[in-house]
């Protein structure tokens, strides 16, 4: 049974359809690079897939089951800021409140278990010496990966990431690339992560999908990393190029050395 199945499917905020015609679908462990322009679409399919916003027509299903029915499947990752900073938690029990909501659990009186387990994700995903440190104090790499850690600790099969590098500096790019690599690898949870940059991803791609409130491309990342699809969204100035075996996409304004233009 596929993770991710959706045909025809159509998003509406009331009346106001946000996005047509999205068919594509996703195997158990695939990781879907979902990629548009400012307000193509890419939270918006996200919170469906999570199963919070059922304004939709067409067919969309996790594991054959509606999203509204399949949440206990579904973990989703907000983009770091959108944790209230001013909440007064330690990392640990940040990560702790993911196992805790899902229990129907409202308070922090965390069981043992609970804080074992905490501290293991955070280990996993290399940070288990911040477990103690305020979350509000950590910097935005180790922010985003508490996160991942509160996802990841209710153990779903499926891992939604919203726009996961676009506040971090480069060194910690790399780092949270590494990061959903070894997510990847080691846990072979479906992802689909939402990004204007496809650079630093591509090598975790399984596939990728071009939207801009509706399809544009879905397939493997040498088929819609071509540069007639992406000049559909981002204009003919927008390129890909091939340095050895890796693809690199060049969106928007393109200004190269004469010797290197393709
Ligand atoms: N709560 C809402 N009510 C009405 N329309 C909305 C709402 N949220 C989003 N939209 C509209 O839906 C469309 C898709 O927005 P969405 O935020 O999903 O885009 P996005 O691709 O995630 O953009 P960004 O890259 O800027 O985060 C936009 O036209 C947006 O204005």
């Amino acid at each position: 049974m596929r993770a991710i199945e959706a045909e025809n499917l159509e998003i509406y905020y009331g009346e106001y359809k946000a996005i047509e015609g999205l068919t594509f679908y996703l195997e158990q462990g695939e990781t879907l690079l979902l990629l548009g322009p400012n307000g193509a679409g890419k939270t918006t399919l996200l919170k469906v897939l999570a199963g919070f916003h059922t304004n939709y027509r067409g067919k969309v299903l996790i594991f054959g089951k509606r999203p509204d029915e399949a949440r206990e499947f579904v973990a989703y990752v907000p983009q770091s800021f959108a944790l209230n900073v001013r909440v007064p938690l330690s990392a640990l029990e940040v990560v702790a409140m993911g196992a805790l909501y899902r229990s129907g659990l409202a308070h922090l009186n965390i069981p043992p278990d609970v804080v074992r387990r905490a501290q293991e994700v955070l280990e996993f995903l290399g940070i288990g010496d911040v477990a103690n440190e305020p979350f509000r104090n950590l910097s935005g790499g180790q922010k985003q990966r508490v996160l991942i850690a509160r996802a990841l600790i209710s153990n779903p099969r499926i891992l939604l990431l919203d726009e996961p590098l676009s506040a971090l500096d480069p060194k910690a790019r790399i780092d949270a690339t590494a990061i959903l690599s070894k997510i990847k690898d080691e846990m072979s949870i479906t992802m689909v992560i939402t990004t204007h940059d496809v650079n630093p991803l591509i090598e975790i791609g399984d596939k990728v999908m071009l939207i801009d409130r509706r399809l544009v491309a879905f397939g493997g990342p040498e088929e819609v990393l071509k540069d007639e699809v992406i000049a559909k969204v981002y204009g003919s100035a927008s390129k890909t190029i091939r340095v050895g075996e890796r693809l690199y996409c060049i969106i928007g304004d393109v200004h190269m050395p004469r010797e290197v233009a393709p």
